[in-house]
């Protein structure tokens, strides 16, 4: 589904990727770990198109993308959430949902514009399918709270369901785990691996919980400067020697 070869983000000479080659298939829940700077976020940003890698190539469904910038890439099926959840968090939960654009360009409501009826029945749509999709998530009961006043672990279960506004294909997580409390991060995985087995989702989730990677990941990829240091199911990266001598000197204790 999404092939990465040879990505390189130089910075200014510092290069955060590295000659970055990896594969991911459809249908799976892959897990991108390593330590702090390894240079996941980066590759999160070239893989959606925040910016065009160094160099190197991204291959999307079978096409080049390299190129492409988030937009384009969201049109295709190709979404990410945010370490920090991007929500509107003046406008309603519900509203948040409406708000994201529809995945085929053809369905907006600017190419119905000749017809009224057309852009009220394109509106009835977009509202059941939030509707459906706060069922889904169980945040029916704060639909009409503005977002900003969400908990850190609904406002992630929020990120979750504007990807679920656009029937994504693949989707980028960054750190969902972060700042969720232990009953909405059970709430958040549970979601999460229903829409893989259940909806066809592929994700990628960069995470430093190895708790929820043991429970969601298979294969887990660890990176180091830049590139990837081993890949496979999560016990053999685990206590894989060159991942336990990257991740030395690490000091946070949630940490692998
Ligand atoms: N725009 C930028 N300009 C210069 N350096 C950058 C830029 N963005 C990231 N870096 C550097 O690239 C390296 C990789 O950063 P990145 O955020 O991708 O790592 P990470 O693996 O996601 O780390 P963490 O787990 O702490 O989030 C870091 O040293 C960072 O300081």
């Amino acid at each position: 589904m999404l092939e990465l070869d040879q990505l390189v983000m130089d910075f200014s000479g510092f290069k955060a990727v590295n000659g970055c080659s990896l594969k991911v298939e459809k249908g799976t829940i892959t897990g991108l770990i390593g330590p702090n700077g390894a240079g996941k976020t980066t590759l999160f940003n070239l893989i959606a198109g925040a910016f065009p890698p160094s160099s190197g190539t991204i291959r999307f469904l079978g096409e080049d993308v390299t190129d492409l910038e988030s937009d384009a890439l969201f049109h295709r099926g190709l979404v990410r959430t945010f370490q920090i959840p991007h929500e509107f968090h003046q406008l309603t939960v519900l509203e948040n949902l409406m708000m994201v654009p529809p995945a085929q360009p053809g369905e907006s409501l600017f190419a119905n514009w000749l017809s009224w009826g057309k852009v009220r029945k394109a509106e009835a749509e977009v509202e059941r399918k939030a509707w459906d999709t706060l069922a889904f998530l169980e945040l029916t009961h704060v639909a009409n709270q503005r977002a900003g006043n969400l908990s850190g672990g609904q406002k992630k279960l929020l990120e979750l369901g504007r990807t679920m506004m656009t029937d994504a294909k693949l989707v980028l997580l960054d750190e969902p785990a972060a700042g969720v409390n232990r009953t909405l991060l059970r709430k958040l995985e549970e979601k999460i691996q229903i829409l893989n087995r259940e909806r066809g989702y592929t994700f990628i989730l960069i995470e430093h919980d190895m708790e929820m990677i043991e429970k969601l990941c298979d294969p887990v990829i660890c990176m180091a400067e830049g590139a990837v240091l081993i890949q496979g199911d999560f016990h053999t990266v685990r206590s894989d020697a060159r991942v336990l001598e990257a991740y030395l000197g690490e000091t946070q204790g949630d940490h692998a």
